[in-house]
């Protein structure tokens, strides 16, 4: 395994759910983190309880819809540490709804979060990473990724687009520079809060009953950073066992 002890890793979102799981499971196993999100309270708390627990981590807001933030993100992990070796593009919305119903406030929330908030990443780390000739982007895509269904078609677009940027990504850079896409499966967190639509919103209720632990997510994540420098896990579907999709 590469010593975790030398790789810095950012995760953006780790205010809950899958980026929370993925810090703590990272951060026992010795990686040095920086945190962001915008609910610093929730940072603040699990830095100080990655610390205590004997790991690294420190934290920044975060607003992955802007670029100045997210290269303030990077900028604070190099200050820190002096060096970042992944980046965990994990922050995402899932307001769910029909086409029909017209809520092109949460189309434009999730292509600003979910697709723009990843390129803010790649844009913040690459020039850093080029420097380095060495560096990965693991980025959250979905099983909404890979298929689409009613009321998830502007959510699937944007997890579609994390795969066709992630795959231009690794075949332009892939000398140096390792892209994993992590597809998850449903699982436990806080996503489904973000959805407004009552249809929507009850459909998930019973579909999300048969979700995973977030835990089973960082571990994949882990997987593909401990992997060695010249192995490239370039996609992980992660989802329950009974999951009809
Ligand atoms: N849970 C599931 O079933 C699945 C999840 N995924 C993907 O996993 C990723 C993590 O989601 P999950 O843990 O499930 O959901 P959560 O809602 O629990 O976590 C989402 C995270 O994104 C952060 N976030 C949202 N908007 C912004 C923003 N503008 N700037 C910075 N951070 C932001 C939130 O932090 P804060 O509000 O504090 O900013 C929060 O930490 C997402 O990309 C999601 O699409 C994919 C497939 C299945
Ligand atoms: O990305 C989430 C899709 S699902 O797991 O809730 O179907």
């Amino acid at each position: 395994m590469t010593d975790p002890a030398d790789k810095v890793v950012l995760i953006t979102g780790a205010s809950s759910g899958i980026g929370e799981a993925t810090a703590r499971h990272l951060g026992a196993r010795g990686f040095r983190l920086m945190l962001g999100a915008r609910r610093v309270d929730r940072l603040e708390r699990l830095a100080d309880e990655i610390r205590e627990s004997g790991g690294k981590a420190n934290w920044r807001q975060l607003d992955v819809t802007s670029i100045d933030s997210m290269r303030g993100f990077v900028t604070a992990a190099q200050e820190t540490y002096g060096r970042v070796d992944v980046i965990i593009n994990n922050a995402g919305v899932m307001p769910l709804s029909k086409l029909e119903v017209l809520k092109l406030d949460e189309w434009n929330r999730m292509i600003d979060v979910n697709i723009r908030g990843v390129l803010h990443g790649i844009a913040a780390v690459l020039p850093v990473m080029q420097d380095q000739k060495a560096g990965q982007v693991i980025n959250l895509s979905s099983i909404g990724g890979h298929a689409v269904s009613p009321t998830a078609a502007v959510y699937c677009a944007t997890k579609f687009a994390v795969g066709a940027i992630s795959e231009g990504l690794r075949q332009e850079v892939g000398g140096d520079i390792r892209v994993t896409v992590i597809s998850p499966g449903v699982t436990e967190s806080d996503l489904a809060d973000s959805i407004t639509d009552p249809t929507a919103r009850e459909a998930m209720r019973a579909f999300r009953e048969g979700a995973i632990p977030a835990e089973a997510i960082a571990r994949s994540i882990a997987f593909a950073i401990e992997q060695p420098a010249a192995v490239d896990v370039s996609e992980i579907i992660v989802r329950p066992t009974a999951s009809p999709y």
